[in-house]
């Protein structure tokens, strides 16, 4: 690969200004392509790079779409720049952890087929996650050329959003590349997520011009297989940054109030009129959403998937204070049996 410079690796004044001369003359800038346990790759002015971590700082606190300041020499990374938008999950099992993603996005491609695949619930958490890191939500319906009625799933998809981007096709069509170019352009960068099977591979490719991922599935596979390993980043011949998340399991939602409340504004903008400000939209005198309800202006459905939503995530968020608050707590017993060990 010929070697690049910042800005065509995305880089912009935000992660300029957030340079000191001393490092602007030392250390050189670099986006992380690839996160490993114990060490990450990158691209940089200077060519790809293969960096280990300093002290402090863990491969779990480094995402694909970083940017960072590397000490080439000793191929070490030295600080990761504060990041645009972070597009980070609930884990499985509500350990109270968040899951990095992907760093520096501005579009979140979420991607399901015309088939069983589509649901719309998942959509819904995609969208929250998308719409709490302020990343531009867009929906790929693929296989849109093997559906009786792909607009049936256009109708529904269209129904999870104001204004939702919602675009059906055939990821192995020729015109992927013109189709996505509004997201895919110099200085953007957008992520692929969905379930295995419904074409990120595909659509990858078809974006990067096929040096990204070709391992492809078995045609028999009807469900698919987990063929992609890893998250990376991948450039597009358009001017844009590509990153492939494999198939996540999984898509815990924690932490995301404001994302949730983004993603049914219809029901979120209704709330601020129920009588009671921790309204629970039941029975409730004075409610504002089932009224709404009565009146047939908001999907019930709609308002179930949300609470349930908004229920997880409470769960979720409080698990997390809860974690940290041990691990505070913890922090300061070191540092005082440390204190007494010094006396
Ligand atoms: N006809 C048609 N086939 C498609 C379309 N999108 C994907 N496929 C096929 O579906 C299968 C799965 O596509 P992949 O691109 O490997 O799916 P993936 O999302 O990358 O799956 P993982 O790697 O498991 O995460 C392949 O055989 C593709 O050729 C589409 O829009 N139309
Ligand atoms: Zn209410």
């Amino acid at each position: 690969m010929t070697n690049l410079t910042r800005d065509a690796l995305g880089w912009s004044p935000f992660y300029m200004s957030q340079l000191d001369i001393e490092e602007l003359e030392s250390l050189t800038p670099a986006r992380i392509t690839t996160v490993h346990r114990d060490r990450v790759n990158a691209l940089s002015e200077i060519g790809p790079l293969e960096l280990t971590l300093d002290p402090g700082i863990t491969t779990a606190a480094v995402a694909v779409g970083d940017w960072v300041l590397a000490a080439p020499t000793q191929h070490r990374l030295t600080r990761v720049l504060e990041r645009k938008t972070e597009l980070s999950r609930g884990t499985e099992y509500h350990t109270g952890d968040k899951q990095l993603i992907a760093a520096n996005l501005d579009t979140l491609f979420i991607t399901t087929s015309c088939n069983n695949d589509f649901n719309v619930a998942r959509l819904e958490r995609y969208l929250a996650l998308a719409h709490d890191a302020l990343i531009t939500p867009v929906i790929l319906l693929t296989k849109a050329d093997q559906a009786e009625v792909p607009d049936d799933y256009i109708d529904q998809a269209r129904g999870l959003g104001r204004d939702l981007e919602v675009l059906a096709l055939n990821a192995k069509g020729d015109d992927i590349p013109a189709l996505l170019s509004p997201w895919c352009g110099a200085g953007q960068t957008v992520a692929l997520t969905g379930s295995s099977g419904v074409g990120k591979t595909t659509l990858a490719n078809a974006l990067t011009g096929g040096q990204a991922l070709t391992q492809d599935i078995r045609e028999d596979d009807a469900r698919g297989r987990h063929t992609t390993t890893g998250r990376s980043l991948h450039q597009i011949p358009a001017g844009g940054w590509l990153i492939d998340t494999p198939g996540m399991r999984g898509l815990g939602v924690a932490d995301v109030a404001y994302g949730i409340d983004a993603t049914f504004p219809e029901i979120s903008e209704l709330a601020t009129q129920c009588k009671f400000r921790d309204c629970e939209h039941e029975s409730e005198p004075g409610c504002a959403v089932q009224a709404a309800i009565a009146a047939g202006q908001i999907d019930p459905e709609r308002l179930r998937r949300f609470k349930k939503l908004k229920r997880e995530n409470l769960h979720a968020t409080e698990t997390i204070a809860q974690a940290r608050e041990r691990h505070r707590q913890f922090g300061k017993k070191v540092k005082a049996a440390m204190k007494k060990k010094g006396r």
